[in-house]
């Protein structure tokens, strides 16, 4: 039947509420779903597992573990009908040092065909994320599903001193 997009993007912010707050990143959640059943693959959220690690990435780490493969070869072994589904736009660049997630999502371009975004990265850490464009020009559908834009910022920002 037809996919719940907004419902979704919900059961993503729910995750974020289990992120420690911190001042230098986003309390950002994700699903990997298999669009072609609707199935959840992998759930994430900032922080859940160790590395100062973001919620895509704890995605991604999940199913290299499940598969028992290294997350760089993990378009080997994933069905080709994936979605990203991430509360806020998958980062382009970390102040950590730590490789992107828009990175991470690139190199599995043959199974993840879209990326559903809650809300743009707000200008704090980086100026301007780059990820929707590098997305879209590998042939990556990045669709905003709208609604939740208010909750998911208030959730991600917890960590930071109020101005
Ligand atoms: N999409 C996304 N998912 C996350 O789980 C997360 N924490 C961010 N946050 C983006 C922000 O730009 C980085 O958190 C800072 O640039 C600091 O970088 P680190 O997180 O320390 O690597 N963005
Ligand atoms: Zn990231």
């Amino acid at each position: 039947g037809a996919t719940d997009h907004k419902a979704l993007m919900q059961q993503a912010l729910d995750l974020t509420k289990q992120s420690p707050p911190k001042p230098t990143n986003f309390r950002v959640g994700a699903l990997v779903v298999d669009y072609s059943s609707n199935e959840v693959l992998a759930t994430g959220y900032t922080l859940e597992l160790p590395g100062n690690t973001h919620a895509e990435q704890c995605c991604f780490m999940k199913l290299a573990e499940k598969h028992r493969v290294p997350e760089e070869s993990l378009s080997e072994v994933l069905p080709s009908t994936l979605a990203l589904y991430t509360t806020m736009e998958p980062c382009s660049f970390r102040l950590s040092g730590n490789l992107p997630c828009v990175q991470r999502v690139l190199r599995l371009a043959s199974c993840i065909k879209k990326v559903y975004v809650g809300v743009q990265e707000p200008n704090k850490f980086v100026s301007d994320n780059t990820g929707e464009k590098s997305l879209a020009d590998a042939g990556i559908e990045v669709i905003h599903v709208g609604g939740l834009e208010k909750e998911i910022l208030e959730v991600a920002t917890e960590g930071h001193e109020k101005a």
